[in-house]
């Protein structure tokens, strides 16, 4: 009996554009949701955007509620899952970066409610995935989260943000290059369950960034354009998996490992981006493709190098020995780096000097 079976959580409505933000009322009232929102955003986010989405929610005749937060933690989410019972919320709405995206969608889930996605940086492609990333001690959990029913994303607010967050989100994006390598590695060593269609889908949005990077500038609204629509794009391959597989590897347990040695230094994006060429390297060795992805990076403004993230270079050593520990997921870190061997990378590939 053929007994397979694939449930993929995808968004009803995608907005992005200029000035899209008053949308958001209007994506809402299509998805027929009951109750009164309650906005989760982060401080700045709520500057740029949250408080607009709380008074164009009040000139529409609800009563939402507005928690803020300022870290991705379990403590974060249980926090919001208190507001929203104790104001008696009907759905959520994350507006801001990756953290109160991620805890909104956290919560959404355990409260099992409808969850909308308002980006107002393009630094990450956890605006549409239905997956949760949360550090506790010594570990950082890929949760199943409640994937956003809609998602609102105005590139005018996008392009007003520091570049350094959109260089991050194309990084998170490049990272898809070794992501997708460490899951078919594990394919074909652990049995992992591999998707054709969603490596193949984000791949095709690395590749189809890089092929675009002429038109990702600072200061052109097009570029926000162009990177939001990549991360949709990689989103939807986490959603079609059913995992972060396709855009998390060796490179993101590297930058999670960075997230605890030298906590708030560098941005996700970046740290992954640098992570890319680390292990593109173990996978292909000196001749192979790093350099490419190097390059990339390079070309968007994003860091390449230990100094260009404001981290040292022994932090990077460590990060490089510890990163397989941080989560059972295969990749091409294997059962871990040695130190010299963790050197030998590091210094091949200019990401730290030579001692
Ligand atoms: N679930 C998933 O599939 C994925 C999750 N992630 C997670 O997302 C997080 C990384 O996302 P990232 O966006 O870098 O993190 P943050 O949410 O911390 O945002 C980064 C910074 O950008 C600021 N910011 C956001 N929007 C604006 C704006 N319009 N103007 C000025 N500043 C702004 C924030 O300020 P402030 O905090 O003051 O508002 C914050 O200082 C990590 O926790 C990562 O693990 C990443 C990829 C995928
Ligand atoms: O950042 C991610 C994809 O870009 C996903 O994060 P995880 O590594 O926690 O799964
Ligand atoms: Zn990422």
């Amino acid at each position: 009996m053929f007994d397979k079976t694939t449930w993929i959580r995808l968004p009803r409505n995608v907005v992005v554009g200029h000035g899209v933000l008053p949308q958001t009322t209007e994506a809402i009232a299509e998805l027929h949701l009951a109750g009164d929102p309650l906005v989760v955003t982060s401080p700045t986010a709520r500057e740029v955007a949250g408080e607009r989405v709380v008074d164009d929610f009040v000139a529409n005749g609800m009563e939402p509620a507005t928690v803020v937060v300022e870290q991705a933690s379990f403590e974060a989410v249980e926090r919001v899952i208190e507001t929203a019972r104790a104001e008696e919320a009907g759905f959520l709405v994350g507006v801001g970066g990756g953290k109160p995206i991620d805890i909104a969608k956290m919560a959404s889930d355990s409260l099992d409610m409808g969850f909308v996605s308002v980006p107002t940086a393009a630094s990450h492609d956890g605006i549409v995935s239905g997956r949760g990333s949360v550090p506790e001690g010594d570990s950082r959990h890929s949760v199943a989260a409640e994937p956003p029913l809609a998602v609102v994303a105005d590139t005018e607010i996008i392009a007003d943000a520091p570049w350094e967050l959109t260089t991050a989100g194309c990084a998170d994006i490049i990272s898809n290059y070794t992501a997708v390598r460490d899951w078919q590695l594990a394919h074909r060593l652990q049995n992992v369950e591999y998707s054709e269609y969603a490596g193949a889908l984000s791949q095709m949005t690395a590749e189809m960034l890089v092929d675009n990077a002429g038109s990702i500038k600072q200061g052109l609204e097009e570029s926000a354009w162009v990177v939001v629509k990549a991360l949709v794009s990689s989103g939807v391959a986490m959603s079609i998996a059913g995992s972060s597989r396709p855009a998390s590897g060796a490179e993101h347990l590297f930058s999670h490992q960075l997230d605890r040695i030298a906590p708030g230094t560098a941005l996700h994006g970046h740290q992954v981006g640098v992570g890319s060429i680390l292990t593109e390297y173990l996978h292909s060795g000196e001749a192979g493709r790093w350099t490419n992805i190097r390059d990339a990076l390079a070309g968007l403004g994003a860091p390449t190098t230990a100094a260009e993230l404001g981290i040292n270079d022994a932090a990077i050593i460590e990060a490089l020995t510890s990163a397989h520990e941080i989560r059972d997921r295969y990749t091409i870190l294997g059962n871990g780096m040695n130190e010299s061997a963790a050197r030998e990378v590091a210094t091949a590939t200019g990401v730290i000097g030579r001692a």
